[in-house]
């Protein structure tokens, strides 16, 4: 009970952004594939992949990766009974995984080697009667799950494959009285989920729905006294948090009202000197995940050293602009 003490920076940290070792850190990762951790994670591999790739990619390092070896990999996650992808071969689809492969074969500038109508209509079929999104053919409904359809066919160009105005309204049936939205209609406000709900409006041009100011003003309140930023009241502040709340800050105009110097002081804190690589924050073992948010969070901030991240799909925005697709964002 009572109020944490703010989390103490035993030392600032490094102060300056790592690149080269970054870079190292996410190509290593991916390459040792025989040990424990890398075997057991094989239920996250195809978004490991987006994460690394995305993270190299805003390092202007994407050429570390082989494309037509990762392409390989992810279409041996391509179950062609479902159109889904799954997170390795022979495990089961699911629309997590799904977008995952989509963003890489974007990336890669590979979509043509998509079986773009089998995956439109496995897409399709997971949106529910109320307009919700379910995550694979076990049911479950989260908002998570309207966000990576409506990303997936917006990347696909085939938002037309469902009910748009439907999905809108199930969204909008999830805004909670402190402005924010959580997994479903009535549960607790989460900075991830604003982004999720935020992100699905933004692609359907529809942010005119919220009240920008209100939802800004949530958003702010997740800055704590170190720096960083956490994702509900009262938790710790993480790395990825910066990316959640960031991005959808950038997405309703209101990124200057966050203070960016401390965060970006927090997220630098968060790298390791020693292996290279960003983790959720200082002092803790970095990963991938945490890498690809720490970077696309100062990218966001304005650093000109990383290329410019899409605050909407968390992908270098010469992508999004190379396809042509647009999300809507409040000035
Ligand atoms: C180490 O424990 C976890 C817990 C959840 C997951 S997750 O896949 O459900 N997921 C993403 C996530 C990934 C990592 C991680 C470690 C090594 C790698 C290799 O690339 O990636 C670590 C954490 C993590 N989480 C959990 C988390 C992050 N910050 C606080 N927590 C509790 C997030 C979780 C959910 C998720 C978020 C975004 C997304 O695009 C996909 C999944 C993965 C590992
Ligand atoms: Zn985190």
């Amino acid at each position: 009970g009572g109020a944490r003490k703010p989390l103490a920076l035993s030392s600032p940290g490094p102060t300056n952004l790592l690149l080269e070792q970054h870079a190292k850190f996410v190509v290593k990762y991916s390459e040792n594939k025989d040990d424990y951790e890398f075997v057991m994670s094989e239920f996250l591999r195809i978004n490991g992949v987006y994460w690394s790739l995305t993270a190299l990619d805003l390092m202007y390092a994407k050429e570390e990766l082989h494309k037509e070896e990762i392409m390989s990999f992810v279409l041996q996650c391509y179950d062609s009974e479902s159109g889904g992808f799954s997170p390795a071969h022979r495990h089961d689809p699911h629309i997590l995984y799904t977008l995952s492969a989509i963003q890489v074969a974007a990336t890669f500038d590979a979509m043509d080697r998509l079986d773009q109508e089998s995956v439109v209509r496995y897409i399709q079929k997971l949106q529910n009667k109320d307009g919700s999104f379910s995550g694979d053919i076990m049911g479950e409904v989260d908002n998570r799950f309207s966000f990576c359809a409506v990303s997936c066919l917006a990347l696909l160009k085939r938002l037309d494959a469902i009910d748009v105005d439907n999905a809108v309204n199930y969204i909008c049936s999830c805004l909670n009285f402190d402005g924010g939205f959580g997994s479903q209609a009535g549960s607790e406000s989460h900075a991830g989920l604003i982004f999720c709900c935020i992100g699905v409006l933004s692609i359907t041009q529809q942010l005119h729905r919220i009240d920008a100011d209100i939802i800004g003003h949530w958003l702010c309140q997740r800055q704590l006294p170190c720096g960083g930023l956490n994702g509900r009241p009262e938790k710790l502040p993480d790395v990825c948090y910066s990316w959640w709340v960031l991005s959808s800050l950038a997405m309703i105009g209101r990124l200057h009202w966050i203070d960016s110097k401390d965060i970006s002081q927090f997220i630098l804190a968060s790298q390791d000197e020693e292996t290279g690589g960003i983790s959720d924050r200082p002092g803790d073992l970095p990963d991938p995940f945490h890498t690809l948010f720490g970077l696309a969070g100062i990218s966001l901030l304005g650093n000109t050293k990383l290329k410019t991240v899409n605050p909407v799909f968390c992908m270098a925005q010469e992508v999004l602009d190379r396809m042509g697709i647009k999300p809507q964002l409040l000035e």
